[in-house]
Order: structure tokens, then sequence, then C-alpha cells
């Protein structure tokens, strides 16, 4: 496309709602969109570096010397216009390359359009840090207020309500109701294509398409966000402790249970959960594609998966659907493991898929195994819990000398190794796990010594492969039972060099 025809198609696609059908077909330009706009970024650093290299001032850095405010509120008009254009279209990059599905995660970490927002009038980083948690915080709150009382199912799909209509349709206050639309669509959610009168955009419509994703939004704002204020709390109680129920979802839920047992007596919250878990799978980063992707399935011909902690039994159908010669066995405490999912399979799929009631503290029962998988399960649990676990499974992985066992988890990377976003995607998992139980993410190191520390006298565990599929937050590491008795032959070779 020409250029001139490029920045026509940007324009006209940046002035469309998106829940315009002719938006929506323009989708297929978004990369051309996003290279328009980067041409514009470009001119606007020319203007800003010609204007700190002609006034001999430092040009923006992240240098801890760097000064405040680079750009003084004296600069010409134009170099502040160019300031803003930056930051507005370094936003409209972000918006156009991020999934509507991405909405979610991406809130508990960043609000790009708020974010540009503020930084425009805001060039002090104290004051601008600040107003950013308080739009994260009201965010939050708004879309919580949205779901809580089920606004957006009133929506209607294709085309606007004006809020008077809607705020009849679901009995709240029309001016609540009109301020909390607004919040939102600064952050890219709802629209409003004509005054007074709402729409669904992109990613608020797919909250009316998947329930489990407003259901995930309620888990957000009625368990995570409360637990991550209590840390606080959890910590002047506490300070350092491993126990499951020193967390700060104790403190915020006010019990004394550790989480999966509360879980399973509080049906509400279990609904929630499984809901919150549903939704984590549909998501890119967590997709279970990274499951299958990231290890030779296939290579296992027929064999026997043991999925230990499989919960909803969606990882096992989605290895029974791809890999038809595997057979599987979802384990799982006996309140939460559910067949619900299983029941709605074909009969061809569900024959290869069974449940069974196992506590991962006691002895694995399924012995000989060719697979045992252990997908989110390490990061609930502190260094002595997990090396139990994996205790437990030594035996039944040692009755099958070509058994793996297959650990789906974060790996940690190192600070500032991997883009920011990326990164504090995981950091927020981290620091989930600290608050709800008292474990966390680890990195790799960390890993291969929680692996080595499961051993008898004849071997101990080692990481043999570890995959991160692209896209994936997770990686899977192939971990095997090695022998540390060598065969006569092995001796000889051995003593030979
Ligand atoms: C984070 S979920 C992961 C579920 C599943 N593996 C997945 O990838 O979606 C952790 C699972 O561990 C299960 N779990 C917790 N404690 C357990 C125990 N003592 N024995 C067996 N399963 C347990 C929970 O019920 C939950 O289903």
């Amino acid at each position: 496309m020409p250029a001139e025809a490029e920045s026509k198609a940007l324009m006209l696609f940046l002035a469309m709602p998106y829940s315009h059908t002719s938006r929506r077909r323009f989708l297929h330009h978004i990369y051309v969109d996003i290279h328009s706009v980067f041409q514009g970024q470009w001119a606007a650093a020319e203007i800003i570096s010609s204007y700190c290299s002609s006034q001999d001032i430092p040009h923006p850095s992240f240098h801890p010397q760097a000064p405040g405010v680079t750009i003084p509120p004296s600069a010409p008009n134009a170099v502040q216009n160019a300031r803003q254009k930056l930051v507005a279209s370094a936003a409209a990059v972000q918006r156009l390359a991020t999934e509507p599905a991405d909405y979610l995660p991406h809130l508990a970490i960043h609000v790009c359009l708020a974010r540009s927002a503020v930084h425009v009038h805001a060039p002090d980083p104290a004051f601008l840090t600040l107003s950013l948690i308080v739009l994260q915080y009201q965010q939050l709150a708004c879309l919580g207020w949205l779901c809580h009382f089920d606004v957006l199912a009133r929506i209607p799909r294709d085309g606007t309500i004006s809020y008077s209509e809607l705020a009849n349709a679901t009995g709240v206050p029309k001016l609540q109701l009109r301020s909390v639309a607004r919040m939102v669509m600064t952050s890219n959610f709802l629209c409003e294509p004509t005054p007074n009168e709402v729409a669904h955009n992109a990613v608020s419509a797919l909250f009316i398409c998947n329930s489990s994703i407003p259901n995930w939004a309620r888990f957000m704002v009625k368990f995570s966000a409360p637990v991550a204020t209590a840390f606080a709390e959890a910590t002047e109680k506490w300070g350092v402790t491993d126990k499951k129920n020193e967390t700060a979802f104790n403190v915020a839920l006010k019990t004394d249970l550790p989480f999966f047992n509360f879980l399973s007596q509080s049906s509400g919250l279990a609904e929630s959960f499984a809901s919150y878990m549903r939704s984590v799978q549909s998501n890119y980063g967590t997709s279970l594609k990274h499951l299958l992707s990231g290890f030779d399935w296939a290579g296992v011909g027929e064999g026997v998966v043991v999925d230990v902690g499989g919960s909803t039994c969606s990882s096992s159908i989605a290895l029974a659907e791809a890999f038809p010669k595997l057979t599987c066995v979802v384990e799982d405490l006996p309140d939460t493991i559910s067949d619900r999912l299983l029941i709605e399979q074909p009969k061809v799929l569900s024959s290869r898929i069974s449940t069974k009631a196992y506590d991962f503290f006691t002895p694995q029962p399924v012995q000989g195994a060719d697979i045992y998988l252990l997908r989110m399960i390490m990061h609930d649990w502190p260094a002595a819990d997990a090396i139990l676990i994996l205790k437990n499974q030594l035996e039944a992985l040692k009755a099958n000398p070509r058994a793996h066992l297959i650990v789906m988890d974060t790996v940690l990377p190192l600070p500032g190794s991997i883009s920011a976003v990326e990164e504090a995607l995981l950091r927020v998992r981290d620091l989930t796990m600290i608050q709800t139980f008292n474990s966390k993410e680890r990195e790799l190191g960390e890993f291969e010594e929680l692996f080595s520390q499961v051993k008898d006298e004849g071997g101990c565990l080692v990481l043999r492969d570890i995959v991160k599929p692209a896209g994936s937050l997770m990686s899977v590491m192939d971990v095997v039972y090695e022998s540390n008795i060598h065969s006569d032959s092995e001796i000889e070779k051995g003593l030979a060099h």
C-alpha cells in the first residue's frame, strides 16, 4: 500500500469505533497502521532530539541521574506537542498490537491509554507513578462494578444503547453508570460512538461472548485485588514464614485455612476459581496449546499420562484430543476433581480419560505410567512441600524406566532480560503465589535445586530439557530419574579412559 493510502487507512481506522463492522474489516491492516504510527513517532522523536541538542540539555533517559523533567515547560509548543504525540502514539501502537483477550491480564500491570493521558499532563515522575496507581485501582473497581450489576450483557452486541435505557434495564443510577463506563473507556473497554450512547468494542464484547471472562474479572476484584492489598498486613503479622495459612489471602479472607481447604468449603469461590482457571487457560500466554507443543507427546505412542492435580481435566482433554494414542488419568483432591468438562466430550475421547481422587502428599498410586504431568502445581508450594510432592512420584516413575516427569510452570527470567510487559506478567504470577500460598514462581536454578533434592540411593531427578514455546508464559520441563548405578560395561569404559 503506498504511504498516502496507508495514512488514509490509519485515519479512517482510528476515527471509527471498534464496534463498527468496517473497522473490524480494517483489522487485517493493523500492522500497516502500526507502521504508519511508527512513522509519526519517528518525526516526533526527531523534533525532541533536535531540541535537546540545540539547548544542550540531556536527552530523555532512564539513567538514575537523569532529570525528573527532560523537556521543560518553557519549551516551544511544537516540542511539547511532539512529546505528547510520541506518548499518545506509543499507546496507540500498544493498543493496536494487544489482543482483546489480553485485556484482563494486562489490566493487572498497566493501563496504556490512561498512562499516556496522565503522562502528557504530569511530567513529574513521582506524580505520574501515583496517578497511574489511582487509575489502575479505579479501572479494576469500575470493571467489577459493571460485572457485579451485569451491565455488559444488557448492551447490544451490535449497535448502541443510551445511558438512560441501560440504567433502567440494570436498575443502577444513571449518573454512576455514566461515570463508570466513561472511566473504563479510557482503558479501551466499551466506547461511546455518539454522545450518551454506549456500545461494545472488541474488548468488552469478549465479556458477553464467554461467561468465564466476567467471572475471571469478578475473581480479580473480589479475590486478587483484596489479597494483594492485604500483603503488607500479612508481612507485618508473620514476617518470614512458609506456612500455608499465614498469607495475605488469610488476612483478606479472614480465615485460618490454607487456600485449597478454604476453596473446597466455599462453593461460591470454588466456582469463581474454576472459571478463573478456565479463563487463564483460554489466554494465549497460558493456553494449553503450549503444553501440546512443548514436549514430544507423539513420541510417547500408546502411553499413559497421569495428570497430577489435573482439576477440571482440561489438560488431559487437550492431550487426548491431539494425540489419539494417549490415555490419561486425572488426579485431584476428592472435593475438587470434576468430570464436568469430560461429560461434555464425545465418547471416543472421554473413554480414554479417567478420574481418580488422590492427595499428592501421599505416594502416587498409578505405577509405571509413561508420563507424570505436574502443570501449574509446583508454584503453589514452598520448597519443602514441592520436594515432598515430587518424592511421592518417585517410586511410580522408577517403575517404568522410560517414564518422564513433565513439569509445566513459569520459570522467572533475570530482571530486564525480556520485555517489560512480559516480565511484569510473570512477576504478577510470582506475587500471586507468595500472597496466596507463601510459595513463589522459581528461576531455573531453583527448579534444578528442587529436582536434585529428590533422590534415593540409586539416583535422582534431573532436568533433561526445557522448552518455552513462543508466546507461552510457562516453560515445559522434561525431568527424568537418572540412575547413578552404572552397568559393568559403563564402568569398564570409564576405567579405560
Ligand atoms: C493451579 S491448579 C492447576 C490445575 C491444572 N493442573 C491445570 O494445569 O489447569 C492446582 C490444582 O492442584 C490441586 N491440589 C491442591 N492440593 C492438592 C493435593 N494435596 N492433592 C492433589 N491435588 C491438589 C488443586 O485442587 C488444583 O486443581
